[in-house]
C-alpha cells in the first residue's frame, strides 16, 4: 500500500468528506498529584519517530496541519513542531475571544499558556481542532471535559516548571522577612532607609505548605536547608520530605505558620479557600504567598488584613484576570482593587512568573509539542489529562500494509463489538482500549488493509452512533 496515498478526514462531528477531497484533513493519566505518586518522565515516545524500524504515521501531508501557537510559546516546541513541516503561526500573546474563535476555526493544533481561556464557547468552533497543548502546568483555563467530548485531546506539563516555582518562593520569603521590596523602591526614588524593625531571619520559623504537590514538595525541601520548619496541609494524605509535616486542618496550618503559601489547582475546592475567615487565623505578623491561581486568595480581603497590620507583608503571582500581553496593563480596569493593592506596605506583586525561566520554558516547549506530535502521528494520549492514557508499540516498516484506527467514543454499552465486526474483516494484531468518565479511547493495529478498504473502514467506524471521532493512521 503507498504510504500517505490516502488522507482521512478524522475530526468527529463532520460529514465525512470525499477522499479525493480531503488532501488537507487529517484524522493525545491522571497528573500526579503527590511526590510519592509515579511521576511520567517528560514524553519519551518521539523516540519511536527516531527508531529506524518505526513506521511513520501520517496519513496526510504534514505541511497541511494547521498548529496555532499563542502566548510566546518556547523556541523548543516551535522548532519540534515546524521540523514535522506543520504550519506554524506563533504569536507573543493570547487573544480576546472574538479573535480566538475565527483563528480556531482553522487550526488542527492549539497551544497556549496561561491566560487563554478555551471555553466550550471558543471550542464549538473548533472545526478541525484534534489536541490541545497547555504549555505549562495548570489546564483550568480549558473546558476539559467538553473538549474530551468533542474528541479533543489535551496535554500539559506536569511538571517542567515546579523548580522554578519553590526558588522563586524561598527568594520571595526572604524578600519579605527583610521587606526588600520597600527598601530597594525607596533607594530608587533616592530615599535611605536603614531599619531592622520587623526584619528577621528565616531561620527557625515556619512555613506553611497549601498543596503538595510537585511545587510544594520541593518548596518544603529548599525551605528546610535554609532551617525552616515545614508544615503543610493537603486533600490527600502524603509522606513529608526531610522532617516536614502534614496538618490535618487547614485552619491548623494558619495557626502555626509564619509564612502561609499556596499550591492548589484551581478548582471548585479551591476558589476563595483564603478569605476574611482564614485571614483571621493567622497568626499576626504572618506573610501570605500567592503563585497558584489568582481566583484561590480572596485579594480585597488580602488587603484589609495588609492594612490593619495582620499580614506583614504578601506576595502575589497571579490574579482573578490577567492581562493577555505585556504592557502598562495592570489596572483597576482589569481588577476593581488593583489601585489599592499597589499602595500596600511590603507586598511583592509579579505578573505570573513562577514559572518563567529560560529552564523551565525550554523544557516545557520539548515536552508539550512532542506529546502533541506523539497524538497527532500516533495517535498516542500518553500524559494526556482529559482522556485514558493509550498507548500501542509503534508499527514497523516490516508492517507495510497496516493501519492503525482511532476511536474515541461515547462510552456506552455494545460499542467495542460494533467496533470490532468492523475490524473483524482484517487481523487485529493489537488493541486497546480504555475510558475516562463519558470518553472511551480504543486504538488498533490492524494487517492485511488494502488502500481501497481505507474509505469504508473508515466510512462505517463514521456511522457507528456511538462515534465522538475517528482517525485512521498509516
Ligand atoms: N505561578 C506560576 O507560574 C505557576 C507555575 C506552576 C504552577 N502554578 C500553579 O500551581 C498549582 C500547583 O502546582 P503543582 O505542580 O504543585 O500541582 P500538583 O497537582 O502537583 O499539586 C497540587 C496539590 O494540591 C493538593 N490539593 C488539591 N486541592 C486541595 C485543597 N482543596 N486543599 C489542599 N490541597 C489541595 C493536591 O492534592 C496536590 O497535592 C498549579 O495547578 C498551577 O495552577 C503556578
Ligand atoms: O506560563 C504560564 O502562563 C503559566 C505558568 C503556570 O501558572 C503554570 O500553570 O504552569
Amino acid at each position: 500500500m503507498p504510504s500517505e496515498a490516502l488522507n482521512i478526514p478524522v475530526r468527529g462531528g463532520h460529514a465525512a468528506q470525499d477522499i479525493g477531497e480531503v488532501s488537507n484533513s487529517f484524522g493525545g493519566n491522571e497528573v500526579s498529584t503527590s511526590p510519592t505518586a509515579t511521576f511520567h518522565s517528560p514524553a519519551n515516545s518521539l523516540g519511536a519517530l527516531r527508531k529506524p524500524s518505526a513506521k511513520q504515521l501520517k496519513p496526510f501531508n504534514t505541511q497541511d496541519i494547521k498548529v496555532l501557537l499563542l502566548e510566546n510559546v518556547n523556541e523548543t516546541g516551535q522548532t519540534i513542531l515546524k521540523g514535522q513541516k506543520y504550519q506554524v503561526e506563533a504569536l507573543k500573546s493570547s487573544l480576546p475571544e472574538d479573535q480566538l474563535i475565527e483563528k480556531i476555526k482553522d487550526v488542527h493544533v492549539i497551544g497556549i499558556r496561561s491566560k487563554t481561556k478555551l471555553t466550550a464557547n471558543v471550542l464549538k468552533h473548533a472545526k478541525n481542532l484534534i489536541v490541545i497543548g497547555c504549555f505549562c502546568i495548570g489546564t483550568n483555563q480549558v473546558d476539559l471535559q467538553y473538549a474530551a467530548e468533542s474528541g479533543i485531546a489535551v496535554f500539559n506539563s506536569p511538571f517542567s516548571n515546579s523548580r522554578s516555582v519553590a526558588e522563586l518562593m524561598i527568594g520571595e520569603i526572604i524578600c519579605l522577612a527583610r521587606q526588600l521590596g520597600d527598601r530597594s523602591m525607596e533607594l530608587h526614588n533616592g530615599t535611605w532607609a536603614k531599619v531592622s524593625a520587623g526584619c528577621w531571619e528565616v531561620r527557625g520559623k515556619t512555613l506553611g505548605i497549601i498543596g503538595y504537590g510537585h511545587v510544594g514538595s520541593q518548596l518544603s525541601v529548599l525551605a528546610e536547608a535554609m532551617g525552616m520548619k515545614v508544615i503543610y496541609y493537603d486533600v490527600i494524605n502524603l509522606m513529608g520530605l526531610g522532617t516536614a509535616t502534614q496538618v490535618p486542618k487547614l485552619e491548623d496550618l494558619l495557626r502555626q505558620a509564619d509564612f502561609v503559601t499556596l499550591h492548589v489547582p484551581e478548582i471548585e475546592d479551591t476558589k476563595g479557600m483564603i478569605s476574611t475567615k482564614e485571614f483571621e487565623q493567622m497568626r499576626k505578623g504572618a506573610y501570605l504567598l500567592n503563585a497558584s491561581r489568582g481566583s484561590v486568595v480572596d485579594i480585597p480581603a488580602l488587603i484589609k488584613a495588609s492594612q490593619s497590620g495582620k499580614l506583614a507583608g504578601a506576595a502575589l503571582d497571579v490574579y482573578p484576570n490577567e492581562p493577555g500581553g505585556n504592557g502598562p496593563n495592570f489596572n483597576a480596569e482589569l481588577n476593581d482593587f488593583t489601585e489599592e493593592l499597589r499602595k500596600l506596605k511590603n507586598v511583592l506583586l509579579t505578573p505570573h512568573i513562577g514559572g518563567s525561566t529560560e529552564e523551565a520554558q525550554s523544557a516545557i516547549g520539548v515536552e508539550v509539542a512532542e506529546a502533541l506530535v506523539n497524538y497527532v502521528n500516533f495517535g498516542t494520549t500518553v500524559g494526556a489529562v482529559n482522556m485514558p492514557e493509550v498507548s500501542l508499540r509503534s508499527l514497523t516498516l516490516e508492517e507495510p500494509n497496516h493501519v492503525r484506527v482511532v476511536y474515541i467514543h461515547k462510552n456506552v454499552p455494545g460499542v467495542l463489538r460494533k467496533v470490532n465486526e468492523i475490524l473483524g474483516d482484517h487481523n487485529v494484531d493489537k488493541q486497546m482500549t480504555d475510558s475516562r468518565g463519558d470518553v472511551a479511547y480504543l486504538m488498533a493495529d490492524i494487517s492485511d488493509v488494502n488502500a481501497n478498504d481505507i474509505r469504508g473502514l473508515y466510512q462505517s467506524l463514521e456511522d457507528l452512533g456511538s462515534r465522538i471521532m475517528t482517525r485512521v493512521l498509516y
